[in-house]
């Protein structure tokens, strides 16, 4: 697994990551959500032992990255899918990539095809890849030692619909097996399709964790029926916050207490939703809003 107790990172008077602490757990895939310099990367280069915290510390497997012995045969990499020399192929960067960590070359054809690159696209140059193609390279590298955690920044960047929806297969197989996944991503639609829990990070700090479901449920319930004044009425009877808009009424409590005052009030519900008509992507909106760019413009 890995764990985040307090993550801060300085540079100057900048904060980039401020005490962020949460833990990605085997068997699932943790989505990593902020607008652009919210300190994703920051974080995950953390993490891999690639910049030195300013005070706290991450732990994968239960020990700092650069303390496991032959990280490349635990923890999986993948940070700038486009720092990959251009002039190599890319049979040719994971055939390295194996031999730095000590794994045979069986693993680079068994990589080539996890991640659907075929012969004739692993012979050419990697400065004539498409950025989806090296995505895919970058993930077949981080594969190739048969880890235990994958830390992916921005996997999905590039990928078109398919290649997200192969990646999520990719991901959520790995997982399935028992892996630890952690993923960035700076677009909610890319890691809502492909993880289970979620951090959102904006201006370096935490604004919301847990799962899709739990974030949701936090904006309210949205409910539909054949009689909404009357609902609004047993609702706000039964002290339950309601607003009413064109999508229906928002509750301020869970759909199940949603559901048994409407049956006590005995009016039939024809809809009935965890969430805001927005959905997530308001609650991501809202919540980063004012760590934005646009927000601080505003
Ligand atoms: N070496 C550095 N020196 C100074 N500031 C830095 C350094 N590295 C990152 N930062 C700053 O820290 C903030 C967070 O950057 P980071 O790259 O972690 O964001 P991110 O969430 O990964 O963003 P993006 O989605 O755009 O990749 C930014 O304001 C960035 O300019």
């Amino acid at each position: 697994m890995i764990k985040a107790t307090n993550l801060t990172k300085r540079y100057g008077d900048f904060t980039a990551v401020h005490d962020i602490s949460f833990t990605a757990r085997p068997g699932s895939v943790t989505g990593f959500l902020g607008p652009n310099g919210a300190g994703k990367s920051t974080a995950m280069r953390m993490m891999t032992g690639l910049t030195p915290p300013t005070s706290g510390e991450a732990l994968v497997l239960g020990r700092r990255y650069r303390e496991l012995p032959n990280p490349g045969r635990h923890v999986g990499v993948m940070l700038d899918a486009s720092a990959q020399h251009p002039g190599r192929t890319g049979r040719e960067v994971l055939t390295l990539a194996a031999r730095t960590i000590g794994v045979g070359p069986t693993a680079v054809a068994h990589g080539l095809a996890t991640v659907g690159l075929t012969d004739k696209e692993a012979g050419r140059r990697v400065r004539n890849y498409s950025l989806g193609m090296r995505q895919r390279l970058g993930l077949a590298a981080a594969l190739i030692g048969d880890p235990e955690v994958l830390i992916l920044d921005e996997p999905a960047n590039g990928l078109d619909p398919q290649g997200i929806h192969w990646m999520r297969g990719l991901l959520r197989g790995f997982a399935d097996r028992g892996g630890t996944v952690l993923l960035s991503s700076h677009l909610l639609s890319e890691v809502q399709i492909v993880a289970d829990e979620l951090v959102i990070i904006g201006n370096g700090r935490i604004v919301a964790e847990g799962t899709v479901e739990e974030l949701l449920q936090q904006q309210g319930t949205r409910v539909r029926s054949i009689d909404d004044a009357a609902l609004a009425d047993a609702l706000t009877r039964a002290g339950v916050e309601v607003t009413s808009s064109a999508a229906g009424l928002l509750a301020q409590t869970s759909s199940e207490a949603v559901g048994r005052i409407a049956l006590d009030a005995r009016i039939v519900l024809t809809d009935l939703a965890s969430g805001s008509a927005g959905g997530l992507e308001e609650l991501f909106l809202t919540l980063t809003a004012t760590e934005s760019r646009e927000g601080t413009a505003a």
